[in-house]
């Protein structure tokens, strides 16, 4: 048998012999075992001799030859996989002696200059490179020429016949006799690196398992222990897998492991692997050698190509190949990884029926919305005054502000759902009732929870006691009436007053301030023109107005002009606080007040959040002062406050750290500005205004004997935000000290049964006589006579003659009139609120279906 037929069935080439027939040199048959750690590379002389001879030469040359472990064939290993029909070459040309023949053998271990590749690192190759420099053209990269000389082909152990056994033995025991190289025993970097941890996102490299390359610098072996016992090194076989280069207790393992290679990230140990530069194209395939390469003709791994989904499923990628996959930051991982999880309990709700799934609360309120509406819907109806929207329309404002404690008072104002809110289930869950001839309102919120098992749900209401509560019916021109405008007064008249906006992000604060601020413009001058209407002109005081934002707990900027300079709070002697720096700019009327207002409010710092598209960023400090020219006169100062939106743990878990950085700064500010109230309202000694610059400004509002201060406290209706709505009515409790009112009713179970519940506002034909009377009494209407028998249903039957006649003794008509309209006006109130409540449900309901 012709000696290449011989070869190639022997070895059980499967490729490769082309290449060794059409160069017809005759000279290189390089030679792999499936033990991957094996790379014989033989050289033959050509001979006519018989096929034995041929095969004792081959052996012969084989022993000089070179035992290439698989961590430096990788590259070459996959030049295998290209057919580009080169030829092989020795490869002692690697190392610059192209042509030349063996210079070492088994007899006389190499020398530095001789070492084999089996024992080449990234050093040995370089200095190959150099070597080869002088012999081949400076053209020709270390990678081309290094190529070149390898082509690999596999052989399975098991079938190898005896001859080829002992070729294997034989380059084992070159192989072990040879040194391990200085530069690879030297390749600890100096300085460790602390690395850190890498997860590989599992779509790109297909892996199974996270890989997660430890902090701790550790030495290659070290790691490749970790890795299973058996020693990966890093490299691919053709089929795209890793190929374990030896088991940890061969040789070159052993060796490995007492080399003290660090592992310096997992680029270098990429770069240590394959060369600088080089690398797989995970593939599998031979990298291009038209690839872009550096000085040295070598591409850096980061060019080099991805592997398609397809490619990537069987491959199974050590950290060395892994890290070329772009790393995402643990933080937007982990915001990506909790989204998803949202989305994905969201859509999943309504595939599972029996509702044992580990939901958040608020996943699981809007999951058991139909049930916890029904429930807010029958404690509703045991008390028809909740969010009827009266709203102290009865009462006259100074009414409501001498309910205050010690010139402190707490306002709430509800908004109204959203339509987006309402198209994603969302309900509300806040109630209000101020119809009580209380001292104060009382804001239920409706906290709607699941039981462990994820199965029952229970109603839990706690009762907030606030000085007034405005529900989702008010207008701006209610607060202003009842809350700002005595205290517009008030600054009119040489007193200090402050409103100030408190509450979640994107409740409402920016939008009740506004209104307060247009009606407030008006007032001020009203109140003054009304004080100085029979005085001379020139008494009439200055106002002028300056407006800062206070961003985080140092920066405060002048919004009054642009790009002004950082503004300054300076003690001033008479014990103010003094805005240095600030823009001071006298208005005369109250257009020209609000046009600087808005001015100022377009320059103030919004970003996108969650929960608000424009949300305020800052604290915005609107103060206008009116000085009186007569000597010895207080100023009267008027502060518009506009808190940054307060966050919770949730909303701010997806900032980015500075946007966390400035929740927390926003949240101290508020929680030291409700420290400061809380002492002024109890006159409990000393007032903390210096811990943040929101209480120093604020320091006259604290300390002047007669100031008043009137916190807005504005909640969201909706259930997803009922943690946050009870945390904000807990602290503006606290603020006037009725903490301790705080009501927690008794828990009591939600039934699914209640779905079926009725609409639970009941029209007047609904009412009965309890219900009658305590709807009479709150119109003001006691005039009416009552018997037992009268109810909603009979009142709504008559007319204004018949109750002239039956319900007043005076037969008054006016009366008559006025009793016959308000049932009717509440009638169509209910049953607007009903149709409304319907179609809010039908909508959830079919959405759910
Ligand atoms: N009572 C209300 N009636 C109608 N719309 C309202 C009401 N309250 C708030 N909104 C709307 O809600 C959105 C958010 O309100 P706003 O910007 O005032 O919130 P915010 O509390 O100031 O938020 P942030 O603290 O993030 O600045 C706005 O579009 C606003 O018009």
């Amino acid at each position: 048998m012709p000696f290449l037929s011989r070869i190639k069935k022997e070895f059980g080439f499967n490729r490769g012999t082309n290449e060794l027939d059409k160069t017809d040199r005759g000279e290189v048959v390089p030679i792999a075992t499936n033990r991957p750690k094996l790379t014989v590379d033989c050289k033959m002389t050509p001979s006519s001799s018989p096929d034995k001879e041929n095969e004792l030469n081959c052996i012969d040359n084989v022993a000089y030859s070179t035992v290439v472990p698989k961590k430096v064939m990788e590259s070459s290993e996959l030049h295998a996989e290209d057919n580009s029909g080169r030829g092989t070459k020795s490869p002692s040309s690697a190392r610059g002696r192209k042509g030349s023949d063996m210079k070492y053998s088994s007899a006389s271990p190499p020398t530095r200059q001789a070492r084999v590749p089996s024992a080449w690192t990234i050093s040995d190759r370089c200095f190959a490179n150099g070597e080869s420099s002088s012999a081949s053209s400076p053209e020709t990269s270390f990678a081309d020429s290094y190529d070149e000389q390898f082509e690999l082909y596999t052989l399975d152990e098991n079938e190898a016949s005896p001859e080829s056994r002992a070729i294997i033995d034989e380059m084992d025991q070159i192989y072990q006799s040879l040194p391990m190289p200085e530069s690879y025993l030297m390749s600890p970097p100096k300085k460790l690196q602390l690395l850190p941890d890498i997860v590989l996102p599992s779509k790109q490299t297909s892996m199974s398992e996270k890989v997660t390359v430890p902090k701790k610098n550790m030495d290659s072996s070290e790691l490749l222990v970790k890795q299973g016992g058996r020693e990966q090194r890093g490299g691919l076989n053709k089929d795209g897998g890793v190929e374990s280069s030896r088991v940890a207790n061969e040789p070159f393992a052993t060796r490995i492991a007492g080399a003290k290679t660090a592992y310096d990230g997992p680029r270098r140990n990429v770069e240590e692997t394959f060369g600088k530069g080089k690398g797989p194209n995970m593939n599998g395939n031979r990298r291009n050698s038209s690839a872009p390469n550096d000085s040295r003709g070598i591409s850096a791994p980061r060019e080099w190509d991805m592997p398609s989904e397809k490619d990537t499923s069987s491959m199974n990628l050590t950290p060395s190949t892994a890290v070329t996959t772009k790393r995402k930051p643990l933080t937007v991982q982990r915001e990506e990884e909790q989204r998803n999880q949202r989305v994905k309990d969201a859509k999943s709700s309504s595939n599972e029926r029996d509702g044992r799934r580990n939901l958040d609360k608020r996943t699981a309120r809007l999951r058991f919305a139909d049930a916890f509406t029904a429930d807010i819907m029958q404690h509703r109806q045991r008390q028809p005054y909740l969010n009827c929207g009266t709203n102290h329309s009865d009462k006259s404002g100074s009414q409501i502000q001498d309910r205050g404690v010690n010139g402190v008072s707490i306002a709430v104002r509800k908004r109204p759902m959203f339509d987006y809110e309402l198209d994603r289930g969302d309900y509300d869950v806040v109630s209000i009732d101020n119809t009580t001839e209380m001292t104060h309102d009382i804001t239920t919120v409706h906290n709607c929870v699941m039981h462990a098992d994820m199965k029952r749900m229970y109603m839990k209401p706690t009762s907030y006691p606030v000085t007034a509560a405005f529900d989702e019916h008010c207008c701006d021109d209610d607060i202003y009436r009842h809350i700002a405008e005595p205290l517009v007064i008030d600054a009119a008249n040489d007193g200090v007053a402050t409103i100030l906006m408190y509450g979640q992000t994107g409740c409402g604060k920016s939008h009740t301030m506004s209104g307060i601020e247009t009606r407030a413009s008006q007032g001020l001058f009203q109140a003054i023109d009304f004080k100085f209407a029979c005085k001379p002109q020139n008494d009439r005081p200055m106002i002028t107005i300056q407006f800062v934002e206070l961003c985080g707990s140092k920066v405060c900027n002048d919004l009054l002009v642009k790009n002004s300079g950082e503004v300054k709070l300076v003690d001033a002697e008479d014990g103010s606080v003094h805005l240095l720096n600030a823009t001071s700019i006298e208005v005369k009327s109250p257009e020209e007040l609000l046009g600087q207002i808005m001015l100022a409010k377009g320059r103030r710092a919004t970003e996108a959040t969650d929960m608000n598209g424009v949300s305020s960023r800052s604290h915005a400090v609107c103060q206008i002062e009116i000085k009186c020219k007569q000597p010895g006169s207080n100023r009267g100062l008027l502060t518009l406050i506009d808190c940054a939106g307060s966050e919770r743990s949730h909303d701010s878990m997806y900032h980015n750290s500075d946007r966390q950085k400035e929740s927390a700064e926003i949240n101290a500010s508020l929680y030291s500005l409700k420290e400061c109230i809380r002492a002024r309202a109890n006159k409990n000694g000393r007032i903390p205004f210096r811990s943040s610059s929101l209480t120093r400004i604020l320091k006259e509002s604290f300390e002047r004997d007669g100031a008043r201060l009137c916190v807005i406290a504005c909640v969201a209706p909706n259930a997803t935000d009922t943690e946050h709505t009870m945390e904000t009515l807990k602290t503006v409790a606290g603020i006037v000290g009725v903490d301790d009112q705080i009501k927690e009713e008794k828990a009591h179970e939600v039934s699914s049964h209640l779905l079926e519940a009725k609409p639970t506002i009941l029209p007047p034909s609904g009412w009965d006589h309890e219900h009658l009377k305590k709807f009479l009494a709150l119109k003001k209407m006691e005039r009416v006579l009552l018997t037992e028998k009268h109810d909603g249903k009979l009142l709504m039957k008559m007319s204004v003659p018949q109750m002239r006649a039956q319900l007043f003794d005076d037969r008054d008509k006016e009366l008559a009139q006025k009793l016959f309209d308000l049932l009717r006006k509440e009638n169509d109130r209910v049953t607007a609120i009903q149709r409304k409540e319907r179609a809010i449900l039908k909508k959830e309901r079919k959405e759910r279906v």
